[in-house]
């Protein structure tokens, strides 16, 4: 029985923009989603993933992480299941799929962890069954499960249009250094984000002068994607943007107030948070300004539920790390 293991990286949201309509107004799309344009980054910080061929004809989730359920709400499960209705005749010929989870990227964040066990799933199913799937092919079917999913799949640095499954890549960006802030016990419900963010927002999207005046400013997708060409990693900081920040900061003061110890170190090129949240993300130009730097924040937020991390962009999406 074949078995292979996985690196299932994280990604940041560099920039995250809810798009408007041309009535000026801003509208959910007849499927349910938001239209977006975001810039997505994969960061060092994974999860690994073994799939195997097992000789029952089931899949089997375990995961190291009490919070994650194993049944069938898990996205990794999720994903195998969508393989096994896609590829009937593999599964009939490779048996069941037994997948472990080792958990290493805070859950319900805002850091796509869910999502990226899909895609590992995905890929790892693929070379189980030897299915020869193209990665547009992969991307497709990841875009099924979740609005994340295909980019998850891509990884690297990437542009993320229409519910954020249409990617265009972008030069890569290597080595910028991150440190990410998470109170463990706080979540915050995605859709619960974009619902909000409509209702507060939506009818005076164009109306409403400050936000466009805000917008003039900050929102700009032009702008990051000039400086990511550029490799501008102070550039890149400064044209940070995420439309969700709206809703989640004042809702989670806690979150709000880390942003502002954050932003206010030496050092920090910029912070922001990432996707619907509560992560919070800064920038460095080197490992030993973000290893200060979380140390620093440590003295200045003393709860033990924060967890700080310190990690960087990388240019890969999922990869093989071994096979037996
Ligand atoms: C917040 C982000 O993580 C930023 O990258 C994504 O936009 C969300 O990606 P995701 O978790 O993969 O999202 P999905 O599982 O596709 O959608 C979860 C829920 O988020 C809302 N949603 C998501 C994406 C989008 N463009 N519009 C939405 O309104 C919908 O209520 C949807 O039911
Ligand atoms: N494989 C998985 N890993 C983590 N959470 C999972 C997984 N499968 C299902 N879940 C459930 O999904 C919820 C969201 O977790 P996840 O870590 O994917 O959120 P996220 O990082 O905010 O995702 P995104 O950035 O894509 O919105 C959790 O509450 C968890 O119970």
């Amino acid at each position: 029985m074949r078995s292979y293991s996985l690196i299932a990286p994280a990604k940041i949201n560099l920039y995250l923009e809810i798009i408007g309509d041309a009535s000026g107004g801003l509208r959910q799309r007849p499927d349910g989603y938001h239209e977006l344009a975001m810039i997505l980054q994969s960061i060092r910080l994974a999860d690994q993933i073994d799939v195997r061929s097992i000789s029952t004809d089931n899949i089997r989730v375990h995961c190291n992480h009490p919070q994650v359920p194993t049944d069938k709400t898990n996205l990794a499960y999720r994903a195998a299941e969508l393989m096994v209705r896609q590829f009937p005749e593999a599964f009939a010929k490779y048996g069941g799929v037994e997948i472990n989870v080792n958990k290493q990227i805070p859950v319900a964040a805002g850091l796509a962890g869910g999502s990226t066990n899909a895609a590992a799933v995905l890929v790892g199913i693929d070379l189980l069954w030897k299915l020869g799937l193209t990665q547009s092919e992969l991307e497709e079917l990841g875009g099924t499960l979740g609005s994340d999913v295909p980019f998850c799949v891509a990884g690297g640095t990437a542009i993320a249009t229409g519910r954020g499954e249409q990617l265009s890549p972008l030069p890569s960006l290597d080595k910028i250094y991150i440190v990410l802030g998470k109170y463990r016990s706080l979540e915050v419900s995605t859709p619960w984000a974009y619902k909000t963010y409509r209702e507060q927002f939506g009818n005076s999207y164009i109306r409403d002068t400050d936000n466009l005046a805000a917008r003039a400013n900050a929102v700009h997708s032009g702008a990051i994607v000039k400086a990511i060409v550029d490799k501008d990693a102070r550039e890149i900081a400064q044209k940070l943007h995420n439309d969700l920040e709206r809703v989640v900061l004042p809702a989670y003061p806690q979150v709000l107030q880390m942003r502002e110890v954050f932003a206010n170190q030496e050092g920090v090129l910029g912070t922001m948070m990432s996707g619907s949240g509560p992560t919070v993300f800064a920038l460095f130009e080197s490992q030993q300004q973000a290893e200060e730097v979380k140390l620093q924040v440590r003295k200045a937020i003393l709860d033990e539920d924060l967890e700080l991390f310190v990690t960087r962009t990388i240019t890969h999406g999922i990869k093989v790390v071994s096979s037996v």
